[in-house]
């Protein structure tokens, strides 16, 4: 049975170390649980020249092929689906429960993706002279590279592959240095489901280094990034010499918005599960929770309950829900925003402190009369704190919602019908959650506008972006 825990890199078929190491530790405790090599600049280029080797004969198997080697692939990972969670909550630390979620989630973008390997068509379109037939054609981009976050170590990289590799191109993959281990897995069953050596890369190093020679290379023909604006912002103005096509899943800013005709238990659920999924790490939790003047206090009051409730601990221990935060660097942020929100006039109804339990622990944290002119309005918090906002009117509502220049996700709790379709198409993002706290899945287009990113993932939109149109003019 193929080894998951690998302390090397996979570079054309082998796996190989470096001369320098990158310890990765255990967000829980804070103790090492092992080392990634800190792969060379030299080391990428080889892993760029690979996968431009490996994809030509990839792109010309049959796609039924390719699809059979990627539905082995989906096997595998679900045949080992609780090794894989395991493995990711001692790197990340979400709850196991979470961990064996994103495994599942993860490899469902495999599964779709190599079913709609065979399903990309071209066309032949109406002729503008009848001497001439028009084809068109879709072709792999080329060999892509893909740069990933922490928190989602597994679904944020087949998320890039499955599509990449189901259109026919070679793939680099760097993944977040705090959560390398994961990916290195990825990999190892990727080989042994029997993807071509060469075709999937993943290098560990430096991002700087390892980022300057995948966006400088003209082999590169698409970039596929997530994680924060400001560093996709970065990778944009690098890949603009090499005019590669771009995918970006950047940062959110995410309204949950709750109106005096919604179902409030119902909303107060969906609040705990988007605010305080993966300890609120992810992109898309509500970050501003905004509640109508009229059902303001009974909205406070329920969720406070709720959230006083959730069990926080490391994500081995039976029933945990709230899992550390990534780093120091995490818990400042959350700090930060509480004591900014706090001095100018908001209260804290539960939480408000870093746990009992230390470290990266935080108290699931629910503020009170907070106003936009805070920190925690106009920032990614990414800890567990839900700000709950008044508000009068829906038009206020809605305003207040697209008051940020990002615009990934958004959620609102509502039962009129003509107030669902008004605030849903008024609210500026890329997703909209009616009656749910929950959007995630591989058969949806997951994408935000503005700040927010480029480009969509996952379902039938997602494999557009890795390939290319050729139209062909035929003279009969
Ligand atoms: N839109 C989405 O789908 C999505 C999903 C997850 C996370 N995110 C966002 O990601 C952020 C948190 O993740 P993070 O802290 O890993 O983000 P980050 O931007 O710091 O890092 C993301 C990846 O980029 C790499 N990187 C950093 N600097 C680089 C550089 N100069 N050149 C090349 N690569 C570089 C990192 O090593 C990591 O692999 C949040 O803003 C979150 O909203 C967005
Ligand atoms: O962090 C953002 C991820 O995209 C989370 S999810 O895909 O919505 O689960």
């Amino acid at each position: 049975m193929t080894d998951l825990m690998r302390e090397a890199c996979l570079i054309d078929g082998q796996w190989v170390t470096a001369d320098q190491w990158i310890d990765v530790d255990d967000p829980a405790t804070g103790e090492r649980i092992g080392r990634v090599p800190r792969c060379s600049g030299a080391q990428t280029q080889q892993a760029i020249d690979a996968a431009e080797r490996a994809m030509g004969s990839w792109a010309r198997r049959p796609a039924k092929e390719r699809a059979a080697v990627l539905r082995r692939y989906f096997d595998l990972i679900m045949a080992r689906q609780d090794e894989l969670a395991a493995l990711l909550t001692r790197e990340q630390g979400k709850p196991l429960a979470e961990a064996r979620g994103e495994i599942a989630y993860a490899a469902g973008f495999i599964e779709w993706f190599g079913e709609e390997a065979k399903r990309v068509y071209g066309d032949v379109l109406p002729s503008h002279a009848d001497d001439k037939r028009i084809v068109v054609l879709k072709q792999p981009i080329g060999v892509v590279a893909a740069i990933t976050p922490w928190n989602f170590p597994a679904a944020m990289i087949t998320r890039k592959i499955g599509p990449a590799l189901a259109a026919g191109c070679g793939v680099v993959l760097k993944p977040a240095s705090q959560t390398p281990f994961t990916a290195l897995a990825l990999a190892a069953l990727a080989q042994e489901a029997g993807l071509p050596d060469g075709l999937f890369n993943v290098v560990t190093g430096s991002a700087a280094e390892i980022g300057d020679v995948l966006t400088s290379s003209e082999t590169v023909r698409k970039l596929s990034f997530t994680g924060s604006t400001e560093v996709g912002a970065k990778l944009y103005e690098q890949s603009a010499p090499s005019i590669k096509k771009l995918s970006l899943e950047l940062g959110g800013n995410a309204p949950f918005i709750v109106f005096d005709d919604a179902d409030l238990d119902a909303a107060v659920v969906g609040a705990i599960q988007s605010k305080f999924r993966n300890a609120g790490q992810t992109c898309v939790c509500a970050n501003r929770i905004y509640a109508q003047a009229g059902i303001y206090d009974a909205f406070v009051e329920k969720l406070a309950a709720a959230t006083a409730k959730l069990k926080v601990a490391p994500g081995t221990e039976e029933g945990a829900e709230i899992g550390p935060l990534i780093d120091d660097k995490a818990v400042k942020k959350v700090r930060e925003h509480i004591a900014d929100a706090v001095s100018q006039g908001a209260s804290v109804v539960t939480g408000g402190e870093p746990h009992t339990r230390g470290g990266r622990f935080f108290a699931p944290t629910v503020l009170s009369g907070v106003t936009q002119s805070m920190l925690i309005a106009r920032e990614e918090t990414f800890g567990p704190v839900a700000p709950v906002f008044r508000f009068e009117t829906d038009d206020d509502a809605i305003a207040m919602a697209n008051d940020t220049p990002f615009g990934l996700a958004s959620y609102f709790y509502a039962r009129d019908l003509g107030r669902v379709w008004r605030v849903a198409e008024g609210i500026e993002a890329g997703i909209v959650g009616v009656n749910t706290g929950l959007i995630s899945t591989e058969l949806a287009p997951f994408g935000g506008v503005k700040l927010s990113g480029l480009g969509r993932e996952g379902s039938r939109y997602g494999i557009e972006d890795y390939l290319e149109i050729k139209y062909v003019c035929l003279s009969i």
